[in-house]
């Protein structure tokens, strides 16, 4: 096994392919080669393997078997000294294929779109080691670097947990884009329904924008090429089709059958535990979406990330007599502390334009 290693990445002008290189490049400090058709760069399939030790395929969900089948047959057995991984948000079919050649064998899933950070810190992956002697400890070591949440499967239960965790996911917040759809004429699109908003409706409606933003092939490939995903449209599909028979039926019946089926049994299939979890985890996003909406705000960013630099932006307040509503602090990708400030929507324009003044005046921030 080589040290460093040389990675050749398949898809290297995709998303992950670019944010993958990037990674490899300044965060581990290796070379890394890559082909793509849509790459100038890019070297041929035939060079790509003559020149890597480690091959990682991050090709559209739909290609990547036969695409790796197409590598194993130009490597024809000499792929046995390399390690190689895929990014495919399906397992199953890729770490199959992978395992058809000589190579050592892991599969990866970043549950992550490719973030904007330099690693997948605070993201889950899942670790599918198919085949694993001498290039163990590098993967080990890979993963270290990644900083992600580690969680290893098999493919089978990678692919089936994935019909759950991620089809189902999209496809009923699909259905609910579709029905929004239908009732905009009558009722007005999502802008006209956002003044009307839960904090359960203006989440779903992110989860909705979120997936209808981002790469179409991906949502489409996770619906049609996981063999376990129509069972779970079926089961998904009954479930409302119940729901449905149940209000239209109506009377005491209606009504019992969906306590029963709806509420009862899924709150004891749940578990006190997870019901008093996740329904703390909601009212603190509900929260945070309360504070996020509030209309009179500064958002600072403190240069000197040190002890006392919060009291000292805290006292500009405090010498104007404004009190603050809310205050949040987040990390961006690039590792700058943010303050996000409310304020009561009473407060005058003039005294907080004056706060913001002397912050960035006295030197303890920039606004943002
Ligand atoms: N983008 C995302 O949010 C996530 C993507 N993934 C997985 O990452 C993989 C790549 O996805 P993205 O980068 O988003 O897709 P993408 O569509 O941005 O990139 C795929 C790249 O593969 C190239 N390509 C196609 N056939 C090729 C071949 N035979 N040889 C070399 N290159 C080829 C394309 O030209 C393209 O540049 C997929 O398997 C996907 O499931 C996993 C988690 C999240
Ligand atoms: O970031 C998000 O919201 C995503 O859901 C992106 C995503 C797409 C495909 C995956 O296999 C994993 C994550």
């Amino acid at each position: 096994m080589p040290a460093p290693p040389v990675i050749g990445i398949v898809g290297s002008h995709g998303a992950y392919g670019r944010w993958l290189r990037e990674f490899l490049a300044t965060r581990m400090g290796l070379e890394v080669l890559g082909a793509d058709p849509a790459d100038p760069a890019g070297l041929d399939p035939a060079a790509l393997l003559e020149r890597s030790d480690v091959l990682v395929f991050s090709v559209p969900i739909r290609h990547t078997a036969a695409t790796i089948d197409e590598y194993a047959r130009i490597a024809g057995g000499r792929e046995h000294r390399q390690l190689w991984l895929d990014l495919t948000s399906i397992k199953a079919a890729p770490v199959a294929a992978m395992l058809r050649s000589r190579a050592e064998v892991a599969g990866l899933h970043p549950m992550t779109a490719p973030p904007k950070g330099p690693t997948l810190k605070g993201r889950v992956l899942v670790v599918c080691e198919a085949r694993l002697a001498r290039w163990r400890g590098w993967l080990r070591e890979l993963l270290d670097a990644l900083e992600a949440q580690c969680v290893h499967s098999d493919p089978d239960r990678h692919d089936r947990v994935m019909a759950l965790v991620q089809a189902m996911v999209h496809a009923t917040h699909l259905a609910q884009a579709g029905v929004l759809r239908q009732h905009a004429a009558g009722l007005g699109s999502l802008e006209g329904l956002m003044p009307y908003r839960s904090a359960s409706f203006e989440l779903d409606a992110a989860v909705m924008a979120r997936i209808l933003s981002l790469n179409p092939a991906i949502y489409e490939d996770i619906q049609f090429e996981n063999p376990h995903v129509p069972g779970v449209l079926d089961a998904l599909a009954g479930e409302l089709a119940r729901l449905r028979d149940a209000v239209r039926r109506g009377g005491d019946e209606g009504r019992s059958g969906f306590r029963r089926h709806f509420l009862l049994d899924n709150r004891e299939a749940f578990g006190a535990g997870a019901l008093r979890e996740g329904n703390h985890g909601f009212e603190r996003l509900a929260w945070l979406l309360a504070d996020l909406a509030e209309t009179r705000t500064l958002s600072v960013h403190l240069p000197r990330d040190e002890p006392g630099a919060l009291r000292r932006l805290l006292h500009v307040f405090e010498r104007l007599g404004i009190s603050l509503s809310s205050i949040h602090s987040a990390r961006t990708p690039e590792g700058e502390v943010h303050f996000r400030i409310g304020f009561a929507a009473a407060l005058a324009p003039e005294l907080l334009l004056e706060a913001g003044r002397r912050i960035e005046h006295e030197g303890i921030g920039r606004l943002l």
